[in-house]
């Protein structure tokens, strides 16, 4: 079973040392990769600790750019399901009833 991460554990990932961003509900460490970034390491501590996947994808990112992306994987984005009703809810992991 691979291991599952919540959006608040992703969030502590957030330097350049320590680098965790969510693309489509997964999770990569990045923090090896942010050196060798073709795109600069700005852009990617703009997203540390975040969900990258809008800020990916409208780059246009190569197949290539994909197939290191999945080097780079380490879990999965534990999502969690709020009511309605919840009022403190995070949108990056809000699961729609
Ligand atoms: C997190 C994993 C990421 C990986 C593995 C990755 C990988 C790559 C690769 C391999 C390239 C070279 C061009 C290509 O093959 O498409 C590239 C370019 C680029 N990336 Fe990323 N990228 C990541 C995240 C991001 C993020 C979050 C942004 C935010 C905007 C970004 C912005 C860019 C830009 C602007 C370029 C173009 C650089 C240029 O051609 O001057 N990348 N990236």
């Amino acid at each position: 079973m691979s291991t599952e991460y919540s959006y608040q554990d992703v969030a502590e990932h957030n330097t350049k040392k320590d680098l965790f961003v969510v693309i489509h509900d997964k999770v990569y460490d990045c923090s090896k990769f942010v050196d060798e970034h073709p795109g600069g390491e700005e852009v990617m501590l703009d997203v540390a600790g975040q969900d990258a996947t809008e800020a990916f994808e409208d780059v246009g990112h190569s197949d290539e750019a994909r197939e290191s992306l999945a080097t780079l994987l380490v879990g999965d984005l534990k999502r969690q399901v709020c009511a309605p009703s919840t009022l403190v809810c995070d949108n990056s992991s809000f699961v729609h009833n």
